[in-house]
């Protein structure tokens, strides 16, 4: 499609997307275009009977029974099975626990403790804030270790001998940019060091081949593309080839190797499971269960080559309709470098995100300047982006951002 788009254009896109009709199995908004599936996925359709079926069947009528009946006990693994084939790992080397945060302190300190000589952990400023605080919280625990951050530019000239850990965001929280995972792992393998991704902003819209790019570790949130509900537990990937030498600093029994053995000393279990602290949170497994189903029979490259077109458009139709109005391009242009959200710098972007909310369009603002739009593949249609840069063309151009009631700061924005 070249010249000006059409809404007609869009419309024809969404008769001709193989994943049109999984839409419908989510809530979304009635009158509305929810661009922030990014930070929150929307509700699988199924999600509260299963949910319910958890909560009045299983905990309700069996008790404790269930642990084994309904097996709770294995969701972490079953669930990391499910996650496993979006993100191109086996299923032994995922699974579902914790936070994304407490995961990315078991990874890092593991890492290091496996690697005594190699005092640094190298990052990039900016890096989503958890991932520096864990970071920053592990050296501090560990002694004479130092998270070093470099400009992502410069991380692969960075690598040396006293590099223990590079640990990088794949698709970056704010910009979008998608790193070169396979370079970048190379780089670090190049130098002796082990590399820790974070796929948040990646697992269910971005192509991920962790064995493939010979990843090490990686960690990501089971609530944004995973549509797992708010606070859904996270995951955690370990290569195979690594398990048995690395070793969680927090060795909770359900990590054990005979957990219902109730030993006084810590023996890791064997693979993956070592890598488990306490009890799983159940309800929170129901849920981002119901929400990977959602991936069931989802051809992952029609999937991705929507999340790239999606963003492509909303460029596109944002140089059409919104040139003038101030907003600057935060993310990176060609499809193949971007994640699946795009960001406009703009110095009233949080005004406008406001204004765009009151009239349905839900994307959000990131400090200090930037208006974010996430495009879930699953459930965004093209004709939402076509709904949302008309919206935003009507609240430039009115000045409708322009308002005391638009700049109160919310507590969560
Ligand atoms: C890249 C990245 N890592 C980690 C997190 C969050 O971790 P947690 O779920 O522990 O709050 C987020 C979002 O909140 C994120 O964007
Ligand atoms: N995890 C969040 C939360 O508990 C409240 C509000 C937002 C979030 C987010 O996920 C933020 C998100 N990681 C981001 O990219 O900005």
């Amino acid at each position: 499609m070249s010249g000006q788009l059409t809404l007609d254009d869009l419309r024809a896109l969404d008769e001709r997307d193989p994943l049109a009709s999984r839409r419908a199995r989510f809530r979304l908004p009635a009158d509305g275009v929810y661009l922030d599936g990014n930070s929150l996925g929307a509700l699988p359709r199924r999600t509260p009977a299963a949910v319910a079926d958890l909560v009045e069947n299983q905990w309700g009528r069996d008790l404790i029974s269930s642990w084994n009946g309904h097996d709770w006990i294995g969701m972490p693994q079953r669930l990391g099975g499910l996650i496993a084939p979006l993100i191109g790992a086996r299923a032994s080397e995922v699974i579902a626990c914790d936070t994304t945060s407490t995961n990315l302190f078991k990874l890092i300190c593991a890492a290091m403790t496996a690697q005594p000589g190699r005092p640094v952990v190298l990052s990039e400023p900016g890096n989503f804030p958890t991932n520096l605080y864990m970071a920053q919280g592990a050296v501090g625990l560990l002694g004479d270790r130092v998270l070093r951050t470099v400009p992502v530019d410069e991380i692969a000239g960075a690598i040396d001998e006293s590099t223990a850990l590079v640990m990088l965001t794949h698709v970056h929280y704010k910009s979008g940019r998608k790193l070169d995972m396979k370079a970048f792992t190379a780089a670090a393998h190049a130098k002796g060091a082990l590399i820790l991704w974070d796929l948040s902003h990646s697992a269910g819209a971005v192509p991920l081949w962790l064995d493939r790019n010979d990843v090490d570790l990686a960690v990501g949130c089971g609530y944004k593309y995973l549509n797992g509900g708010p606070g859904a537990p996270a995951f955690l990937f370990v290569a195979d080839r690594l398990q048995e030498r690395l070793h969680s600093p927090l060795p909770g029994w359900m990590g054990h190797d005979a957990p219902f053995a109730f030993e006084d000393e810590f023996r890791p279990s064997a693979g993956i499971l070592r890598f488990l602290c306490g009890t799983p949170s159940v309800i929170g497994m129901a849920a981002l269960e119901s929400g990977l189903k959602e991936f069931d029979d989802v051809d992952l490259d029609a999937l991705h080559a929507k999340a790239t077109a999606l963003g492509g458009l909303f460029i596109r139709l944002m140089d059409q309709r919104c040139d003038g109005f101030g907003f600057e391009l935060a993310s990176p242009r060609r499809g193949e470098s971007r994640g699946s959200h795009v960001s406009y710098a703009h110095p009233e972007a949080y005004p406008i995100c406001q204004a765009l909310i009151a009239r349905g369009v839900v994307g959000d603002f990131r400090a200090p300047d930037l208006l974010r739009m996430g495009f879930a593949p699953l459930y965004t249609s093209y004709a939402d982006v076509w709904v949302a840069v008309e919206t935003l063309h009507a609240v430039m151009h009115e000045r409708a951002w322009d308002s005391d009631m638009f700049r109160t700061r919310a507590r969560v924005t």
